[in-house]
């Protein structure tokens, strides 16, 4: 007997998706035996949940926004046997389920759960720490802390480019080491972005052309801040053969080992705590996800 669960934060985004939960449960009927909704009551009960009962399921779906998937993914991935894992997505950006092709109309991105096309993606770790879609230090840092949750509400994703614009006057650069197997660096940067998935709020920004099942990550350095430059690299295909001492650097590599002088704080998926020095690591196709009309995978 195949059994779901779906874990639903009803505080994610607008809390449009419980009153669309029956009938996206009664959906999932069609393929699964028993569908178990489980409805969160504050951070950390997603993940508690999936420490106790994950062995009893063969999907998980993660019904929320990329705070949610964040967290349960931190608490799938630990264990031997994961089982297979969705998103429904629910939250104001819902990063990673853009980057596996899933629609944003949550009783639409059922009928792809229900088409159960499954992929092995790549999850970077940092740490004891998973994550889907990015890790950041420097400019991205203060976009993150300036999207206060009343200008969210408002603005939705566009109060990530408020904030961008907001926060890119007056950096102060900090000096940089980054160590890999395809590239190093040592000088001085304003911004460092290490990606797994391809969109950042809510948008195909910096890494269009990215790969999820590869092993590897895609590493952008940003040396100075000024508008110009920003909207360049965020407009720019990045590729491989960026000029030699440019202010923009760009390579892929599957693991990395990174220092910054004075330390810097982490964004890791939009989640802020953690500081450097930080040693990344791209662990190739280890999360079996059901996926939608992916852009982000090659065949
Ligand atoms: N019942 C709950 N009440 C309050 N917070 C919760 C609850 N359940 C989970 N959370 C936490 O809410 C946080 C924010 O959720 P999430 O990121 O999914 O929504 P969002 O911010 O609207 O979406 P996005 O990150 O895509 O913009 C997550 O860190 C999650 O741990």
């Amino acid at each position: 007997m195949q059994r779901a669960v779906i874990i639903l934060n009803p505080a994610a985004g607008k809390s449009t998706m419980v009153n669309q939960i029956g009938i996206i449960s009664d959906k999932l009927k069609q393929r699964y035996e028993e569908v178990v909704i489980y409805t969160t009551e504050a951070a950390g009960d997603g993940a508690a949940y999936i420490g106790k009962h994950a062995s009893e399921f063969d999907l998980i779906i993660g019904a929320g926004g990329d705070g949610t998937v964040h967290e349960l993914i931190n608490a799938l991935c630990p264990l031997e046997r994961r089982p297979l894992f969705a998103i429904l997505p629910g939250g104001t950006c819902n990063d990673f389920s853009r980057a596996i092709g899933m629609n944003q109309d949550p009783l639409l991105a059922v009928e792809q759960i229900l088409a159960n096309q499954v992929k092995q993606v790549d999850v970077g770790k940092s740490g004891s720490r998973y994550f889907l879609n990015f890790w950041g230090i420097g400019l991205i840092t203060l976009v993150s802390n300036n999207v206060d949750s009343d200008k969210k509400e408002r603005f939705g994703k566009l109060s990530y480019y408020i904030s961008a614009a907001q926060s890119i006057t007056g950096f102060e650069p900090f000096s940089l080491k980054i160590k890999s197997a395809d590239f190093d660096y040592d000088d001085t940067a304003c911004l460092l972005v290490i990606g797994n998935g391809a969109f950042t709020g809510g948008m195909r920004t910096f890494f269009p052309e990215t790969d999820l099942e590869d092993g590897k990550f895609d590493v952008l350095i940003i040396k100075e801040t000024s508008m110009e430059l920003a909207w360049k690299a965020i407009a720019l295909k990045l590729t491989n053969e960026m000029p030699e001492g440019g202010a923009i650097r760009y390579f892929k590599t599957g693991k990395l080992s990174i220092e910054a002088s004075p330390g810097q704080e982490i964004d890791c998926d939009g989640e802020i705590g953690d500081r450097t020095p930080d040693e990344l690591e791209n662990l190739k196709q280890y999360l079996s996800v059901l996926v939608g009309d992916f852009p982000g995978f090659r065949n």
